[in-house]
């Protein structure tokens, strides 16, 4: 404790709780306004979204600011009606500042005169019915010497002081002073606010760090809307949570453009946006899309990923002259020639000549949108072979044929994406799409991984990004030619198995002539075809985590819903499960195209403490010497454990048994084994034990997460199974915010 001479603990005390009455009188007047605000928000609340939009920097003029508490105002309103706004540490009102500014209006700033100033910074501005501000939007400019101020750069700031609250009541402030001396009337107290955040224990899911954000940090966070922002850093370093809090910095900086074009948030797993998903909306936002990378084509959404040959197969640039050759063959039970009687003559284009026609539209169409054209062509085709000596007759005769409406069916159907890559399971087919492009090896890797998807009825979180490219070759599926297949008629429908659909149960709800119906798919092959490949939405933002994992088809897929858009990147190449850097480079730059690069690097480690991370750190410097390595801030004087293994699963089940229950002694919150597939199955059912505190996770599901301790199993094993191997061992080895113990 500073700023306090003398005086015993009790006297300490006594100036801790009137500073936090103090506080209280202050949050207890903004909920009261947040209260009035909410009644007169009531009737245009709808609009309050549309209004505001600040890209400027510096002081703002009152005007704009009005504008903008007015709107904060509403969307909280709204805001709180949807989530009611749950606070967990830290409430609305969460840092004050005391500053001394300029004089306004003097007329020469340099004349020294400075007036003290107060402002509270909290998740969204409030005003008073004259629009004096009680609390200022965190991400308004007026609150950056919050996150800015140093003791060597003060920015005007003498004492930060951030209150911790739970819901209205605010239950402590800890205080940062900037400058050698507190003036007289300046308490300073606390032992400073971020120790205090990192040493707290970690819950199910990640919290907002609103009112620790770190100078370096903020940089990142406020960085130009425009271009790409990179942010780079060793684990734990928090580029997470910043790209997090930089969302919805910009939806603040540029509502309109980011709000109506959306923000695309994409991470490695199911359990990683489970983990993050609370972020946004505890800071005010939740108009952001949250998707893991097997979630972010339409009508897959998967979690199954391929074994490590299969997806790297898969996930390379190599596969695309593959799916390109798909794209141009015959559909199964294709006719191999045209017969037909026009206008009185008889005509037969042969296998050549249709595979001429199709050669051709192909290279001015997408496959489904190429059946206009290609009819047009072998109108005129047969044209020439049937010797008719009246054209335009010939050619009217042609497009009005039932028969070859009966032919352009079957030569020329309409084709799913999802069918397409499924060709690959028939070795046939497999073999001439792959011949001369993939070796014997990766081509019967690649037929059994689609095998795999046939024989579970799920595709793998690599076929998304393949249904995608597949989907952009072959244009969307043209509705009005397809088999019709509406389901107004279903009620009359005596056989519906031909549509793929076992049952079907009248949805819930909706008056007869809008009902809508709810089918269970008949076999694992119609599962995997549920629903349609729509067009890739595109989006305002894309920021994508944990990069370094990205294949370059991943790259691709994404780069389709960026086309227009800004970037977040987010990555540690040490921690990179992906075998070819290089190649997944390339297409991230395609990806980018020229936007402008804003580059950041984070070097503190914020998650584990100093011992946890000596411990990685000597581990990834032995496999990969030029790991970004970070400093650790935060000491626990107690060094990760290590025990023997043991070496049947039965000894290995004692072990970790043994291991979790200590560690659920030492901390709070949660324990991880983290385990490599051999261990698995005989730790399953620990998984959700002590009340759901224990978590049973393999390597790769716990990219991204954090827990307050690990049981790190067999970390030798968990090297030699992976594809990333040491790489990956890393990962684990820093997930733990307070105890680690190492099976070996
Ligand atoms: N300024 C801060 N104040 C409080 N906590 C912070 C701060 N910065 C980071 N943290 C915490 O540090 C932990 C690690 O952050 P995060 O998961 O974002 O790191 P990361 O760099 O993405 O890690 P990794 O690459 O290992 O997944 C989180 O618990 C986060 O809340």
């Amino acid at each position: 404790m500073s700023g306090t001479e003398g005086g015993g603990d009790q006297a300490v005390a006594v100036q801790v709780a009137e500073e936090i009455a103090a506080e209280q009188r202050h949050v207890d007047r903004v909920y009261e306004e947040l209260a009035k605000a909410g009644v007169r928000a009531g009737a245009v609340e709808a609009d309050g979204l549309a209004r505001g939009r600040t890209d400027r920097v510096g002081e703002a003029r009152d005007e704009e600011l009005t504008g903008l508490f007015e709107r904060d105002a509403l969307v909280l309103h709204a805001a709180r009606r949807r989530h009611a706004l749950e606070s967990q540490y830290e409430g609305l009102v969460f840092g004050r500042l005391d500053l001394d500014m300029p004089v306004r209006g003097a007329p020469d700033a340099t004349d020294g005169a400075l007036e003290r100033e107060v402002r509270y910074i909290g998740r969204l501005g409030v005003r008073d019915d004259q629009y004096e501000p009680l609390v200022i939007d965190w991400r308004a400019p007026a609150a950056s010497p919050f996150y800015r101020a140093t003791p060597v750069e003060p920015l005007g700031v003498l004492r930060r002081r951030v209150l911790r609250c739970k819901g209205a009541d605010v239950v402590g402030v800890e205080d940062d002073l900037m400058v050698p001396e507190a003036p007289d009337d300046l308490v300073v107290v606390g032992d400073g606010a971020l120790m205090a955040a990192l040493t707290r224990s970690r819950g199910a899911q990640m919290r907002d760090i609103v009112a620790t954000i770190q100078a370096h940090q903020d940089e990142a966070i406020r960085a130009p809307g425009r271009g790409v922002a990179e942010i780079t850093g060793g684990p734990g370093t928090g580029k997470t949570v910043v790209a997090l809090h930089r969302a919805a910095y910009l939806l603040y900086s540029d509502r309109r453009r980011y709000e109506s074009g959306g923000i695309l948030v994409v991470g490695p797993s199911a359990a990683y946006t489970a983990y993050i998903e609370r972020v946004l909306p505890s800071l005010g936002e939740d108009s952001v899309a949250l998707r893991s990378l097997g979630d972010v084509v339409d009508a897959i959404g998967t979690e199954r990923l391929d074994p490590p040959e299969a997806a790297a197969v898969k996930g390379s640039l190599r596969i695309r002259p593959v799916l390109g050759r798909l794209v141009r063959m015959d559909a199964p039970d294709s006719p191999t020639e045209l017969r037909v009687f026009v206008a009185g003559q008889a005509v037969r284009l042969d296998r050549r000549a249709l595979e001429q026609v199709r050669s051709r539209v192909l290279r001015g169409h997408q496959r489904n949108l190429g059946a206009s054209a290609a009819r047009l062509l072998l109108a005129e085709a047969a044209y020439r072979q049937s010797g008719h000596d009246d054209r335009p007759l010939f050619l009217d005769r042609f497009a009005d044929s039932r028969d070859v409406d009966a032919f352009m069916t079957a030569w020329w159907p309409q084709l799913d994406p999802r069918e397409v890559l499924l060709w690959l399971a028939d070795d046939d087919r497999r073999r001439e799409a792959t011949r001369g492009l993939l070796d014997e090896r990766e081509s019967s890797v690649l037929g059994e991984s689609l095998r795999a998807a046939l024989g579970t009825g799920t595709w793998s979180v690599a076929d998304a990004a393949l249904v995608d490219e597949l989907a952009s070759r072959l244009g969307g599926v043209q509705e009005g030619e397809r088999e019709e297949r509406g389901f107004y008629e279903i009620e009359e429908l005596q056989d519906v198995s031909r549509f793929g659909v076992a049952e079907v149960q009248p949805a819930p709800g909706g008056d007869r002539a809008e009902r809508a119906y709810t089918t269970t798919p008949q076999s694992l092959r119609d599962r995997l075809l549920v629903g349609t490949v729509g067009r890739p939405e595109e989006y305002a933002h894309v920021l994508v985590d944990e990069a370094q994992d990205l294949s370059p088809m991943q790259w691709r897929m994404l780069g389709r819903r960026g086309r227009r858009a800004s970037w977040t990147v987010v990555g540690d190449a040490a921690q990179s499960s992906w075998p070819d850097a290089r190649e997944s480079e390339t297409a991230r730059e395609e990806a980018f195209a020229r936007l402008p690069r804003h580059r950041f690097h984070m070097d503190t480690n914020y998650r584990n403490a100093r011992e946890i991370f000596a411990y990685a750190e000597e581990f990834v410097r032995r496999h990969v010497p030029d790991a970004d390595i970070p400093r650790a801030v935060r000491e626990t004087g107690v060094e990760p454990l290590e025990r023997p293994l043991g070496d049947t699963p039965d000894a290995v089940r004692r072990a970790v048994k043994t291991a979790v229950d200590d560690l659920l002694e030492e901390v709070e919150g949660s324990v991880a084994v983290i385990t490599p597939d051999r261990w698995a199955a005989g730790l399953a059912d620990l998984d959700g034990s002590a009340s759901g505190r224990v978590r049973v996770a393999n390597p790769m599901s716990t990219k991204g997460l954090e827990y307050d301790a690990t049981v790190l199993v067999d970390p030798d094993g968990i090297t030699a199974e992976s594809p990333g191997g040491a790489r990956v061992t890393y990962v684990a080895m820093t997930r733990a915010a307070h105890r680690m113990t190492v099976l070996r």
